[in-house]
């Protein structure tokens, strides 16, 4: 029994050091004990970290991001390869990715657990169809958007068989593609290519359960992990659930990199929590004088961004921003970029797909990633 009347469990023979942790975090029924959380913004237990430098990108500069040389950068003892940057987004910028995130990503070409859900036959904008059945209601269990827990894109992952296929594929949005190539660049990986991408969106009651990302063929590039909006615990283990994993609690703008001996550990985000509410202000800004403000359409903001579809700037006029607001104080968005393919690699049907434990890799569930405690108690 160990301090919260559970029975530590074994897999393979091995302690399963990883779930009592997983529990430990995700109980709602105790107070929550935040004591050996690596929280980089209260500085707390940063005597397990070590802050690191990151190196000059070789790309071209991504609009709204800091100069390199300003990030803090850090490694965590004990888990080689991990590598966390704190908000390395210039103030307001956040709202870019955010919009993006919100309001272009669940819709088509990507694949949403909306698909699965209900008839997405008459629906081309999930915000907008969203504020139109719902209006003030839109962060009512029920709305649409709130049912969208997450959105694939570039090469759309297959839950069932765990694989990506070369006929479930669309175009990787170039923004996000810059911009993951660009930070990768800065740990040393120079040619990182984006080609898929999940955003998982996770509401106050939800959670991820512990799993590795090993779906890829290559495990050689950087998997990318951006946080936006409400803040995260973040489980980070070993190869096997032997390993006592650290909690980290991510921020709006937290960037996670999991890299060589780190790219196929166990994780898990137990816990959604508030995040505050100036923080968040300062980093996605929703003032009218905001630059990035939404009345702004984003390729306003950011000429650059390539994959803004003709009809965007008319949908940004369309969308009520106090009901964007509302929906982002209870969600926390998380970006997970990854690369599928071997450098020069075309097709996935070359290489012999990696063998999934007989468990969905994510949460032993074939049809979502994503937990609610309402729901479920694993
Ligand atoms: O939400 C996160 O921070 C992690 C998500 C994740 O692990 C995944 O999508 O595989
Ligand atoms: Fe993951």
């Amino acid at each position: 029994m160990d301090l919260y009347g559970q029975d530590s469990e074994t897999v393979d023979g091995e302690q399963d050091l990883f779930k009592p942790e997983y529990k430990k975090y995700k109980r709602k029924d105790i107070k929550l004990d935040l004591g050996d959380v690596i929280d980089f913004t209260k500085q707390n237990n940063m005597d397990i970290v070590q802050e690191i430098v990151l190196q000059e990108s070789q790309h071209p500069a991504v609009r709204g991001l800091k100069p390199v040389k300003e990030w803090k950068s850090y490694a965590i003892k004990g888990f080689p390869g991990f590598i966390f940057i704190r908000n390395p987004f210039e103030d307001g910028h956040q709202r870019y990715w955010i919009e993006r995130c919100v309001l272009d990503y669940p819709n088509k070409p990507s694949k949403t657990i909306l698909d699965n859900l209900v008839d997405m036959s008459n629906v081309s904008d999930v915000w907008l169809t969203s504020q139109k059945e719902s209006g003030s209601n839109i962060t009512n269990k029920d709305s649409l958007i709130m049912k969208l827990r997450w959105a694939t894109m570039g090469y759309n992952y297959e839950w069932n068989s765990r694989a990506y296929y070369d006929e479930m594929k669309s175009q990787f949005p170039s923004d996000l593609h810059e911009l993951c190539r660009f930070i990768a660049s800065t740990i040393g990986y120079h040619n990182f290519s984006a080609e898929t991408a999940i955003v998982n969106y996770y509401h106050m009651s939800g959670d991820m359960g512990p799993h590795k990302d090993i779906s890829e063929i290559d495990h050689d590039a950087p998997l990318l992990s951006f946080s936006f909006g409400q803040d995260a615990l973040f489980l980070l283990g070993g190869l096997t659930k032997a390993t006592k994993p650290v909690c980290l609690s991510l921020h709006s703008g937290d960037v996670c990199i999991m890299y060589g001996d780190c790219r196929l550990v166990y994780h898990a985000v137990p816990r959604i929590l508030s995040a505050d509410k100036d923080n968040l202000k300062h980093c996605y800004n929703f003032n009218e004088d905001s630059p990035y403000h939404g009345n702004k359409t984003s390729e306003e903001n950011d000429p650059k961004s390539p994959d803004v579809s003709e009809g965007l700037a008319a949908r940004r006029q369309e969308v009520q921003w106090g009901l964007f607001s509302q929906y982002v104080q209870c969600t926390r968005i998380n970006m997970n970029v990854r690369q599928v393919l071997p450098p020069g690699g075309t097709n996935i049907a070359d290489y012999p797909q990696p063998v999934c434990p007989s468990v969905n890799c994510k949460t032993g569930k074939t049809s979502s990633i994503h937990n609610d405690t309402e729901q479920t108690q694993s």
